[in-house]
């Protein structure tokens, strides 16, 4: 009789540990949000600047980099030139060549005497080597991993960090979709080497940069990284208004969910979306077919058969119909593994980051994205993404309305978890 109570009660209990990775006590967005204002409105930036976070700064400079063969290079060259602080977070933390080449960098820095933070999400690193981690530790690198696998963390183990920032000195900032992995080298030439971009920063904006990642930091270590090493006064250097903003479960804010249905509905000419995982909600789906009816034109450009994850693609495919049918253009990248996450509204403003167009990012990751409000950049954008374009192959209602049953079945099968990807 005891051991049927015990049982019961730990069984009890081991359910609603997992019942709480699955669902979070606040009311979520659920009704739709009506075009009042286009981009270009001020009242738009009015908005965004104080319902994501941090208000819209000026002054800043954002490169974009292509590539692994853009993008480490520019990494590798600014934490070489570090003197006093570097702040490192990031979802995918690898072994391989790129992982190692990090890793050197940093630890040059630590023992240089520059005070290096690194965070890690726990399951991102997974695949790290142990080595990695002591040669860093033991040239002074702290490090820390984001919710590791623990008794008390059962809870939010689906809670992931996703963010990806890099501060130099508080001066020098990146971000973007790039992980820490050989997948990522190279120049997308081939399917073991992904199509990715990341930015880097300068300007006001890097402040914002360095507080996203102090929210995490604080989390896990109850220390907050302040002071001029980390947050120097910064001058203007370019033209360019941003913010960059975070979301978390942690904090009840929907504010990526928010970000995109805001940008649809304020749309009127165009949506450019590159996104390597591609599921949205019912809400941002019908949010895009009136944006359609508006007559913006929507193009989307998502991974073909090169992508990491099959679930992710089979789910995608399930909402493409309505879309499609609805007048959206969906087109396949054929190279390799696309990993971008791009949308650019209007050609005016742009928004990069870690976020992915689907619901796990929406809701369920820690998240930072930079929202870029310049239309220079945002025509340099759109080159970029017409680039991305050709090499595509449009995929039509037809294609769609003939994939293959075992597909269909498949996207059946998914449903339960489409919340999850
Ligand atoms: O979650 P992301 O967008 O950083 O992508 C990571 C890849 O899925 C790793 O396989």
């Amino acid at each position: 009789m005891i051991w049927t109570i015990v049982i019961t009660a730990l069984v009890s209990v081991l359910a609603v540990v997992l019942a709480m990775n699955f669902a979070t006590p606040e009311k979520k967005l659920e009704r739709k949000i009506e075009h009042r204002y286009s981009v270009a409105d001020p009242q738009f930036r009015r908005e965004l600047g104080v319902m994501l976070g941090p208000g819209i700064v000026a002054g800043n400079k954002v490169t974009d980099l292509q590539n692994g063969h853009e993008i480490f290079p520019a990494m590798l060259a600014a934490v070489a030139s570090a003197q006093k602080t570097i702040t490192f977070e990031t979802y995918i933390y690898w072994s391989g060549e790129v992982g190692q080449k990090m890793a050197d960098a940093l630890s040059e820095r630590a023992r240089a005497g520059v005070k290096v933070n690194v965070m890690l999400d726990w399951a991102g690193s997974i695949k790290m080597e142990n080595a990695l981690l002591e040669q860093m530790e033991t040239a002074g690198v702290v490090v820390h991993r984001y919710r590791p696998l623990h008794w008390y963390n059962l809870g939010r183990l689906n809670n992931r960090t996703h963010r990806k920032l890099l501060v130099i000195d508080g001066r020098i900032g990146f971000t973007g979709g790039v992980g820490i992995a050989d997948q990522w080298s190279g120049q997308a030439q081939d399917p073991d080497h992904w199509r990715d971009m990341h930015f880097r920063i300068e300007g006001p904006v890097v402040a914002q940069i360095q507080a996203a990642f102090n929210d995490n930091w604080i989390k896990t270590t109850g220390e907050v990284l302040n002071g001029a090493d980390y947050f120097p006064p910064l001058q203007p250097a370019g033209t360019t208004d941003a913010h960059l903003f975070i979301s978390s479960p942690a904090g009840g804010s929907e504010s990526m969910h928010l970000m995109y249905l805001m940008c649809i509905a304020a749309a009127e000419h165009s949506i450019d979306l590159e996104a390597s995982y591609f599921v949205p909600d019912t809400l941002i789906t019908k949010a895009l077919l009136a944006a359609r009816q508006r007559g913006v034109r929507i193009r989307i450009v998502v991974p073909g058969e090169h992508i990491d994850s099959a679930t992710v693609r089979i789910a995608s495919k399930r909402e493409w119909g309505e879309l499609l049918l609805g007048g959206v253009e969906i087109y396949e990248y054929k190279p390799t593994m696309l990993h971008n996450k791009l949308l650019i509204v209007d050609g005016e403003m742009v928004s990069v980051g870690s976020t992915n167009f689907d619901i796990r990012s929406f809701r369920l990751n820690d998240e930072a994205s930079l929202n870029i409000y310049d239309r220079d950049f945002a025509t340099r954008m759109t080159q970029i993404f017409e680039q991305d374009l050709k090499p595509t192959k449009r995929y039509t209602h037809e294609m769609w309305q003939k994939r293959p049953l075992k597909e269909k079945f498949a996207e059946k099968v998914l449903i339960p978890i489409k919340s999850q990807l």
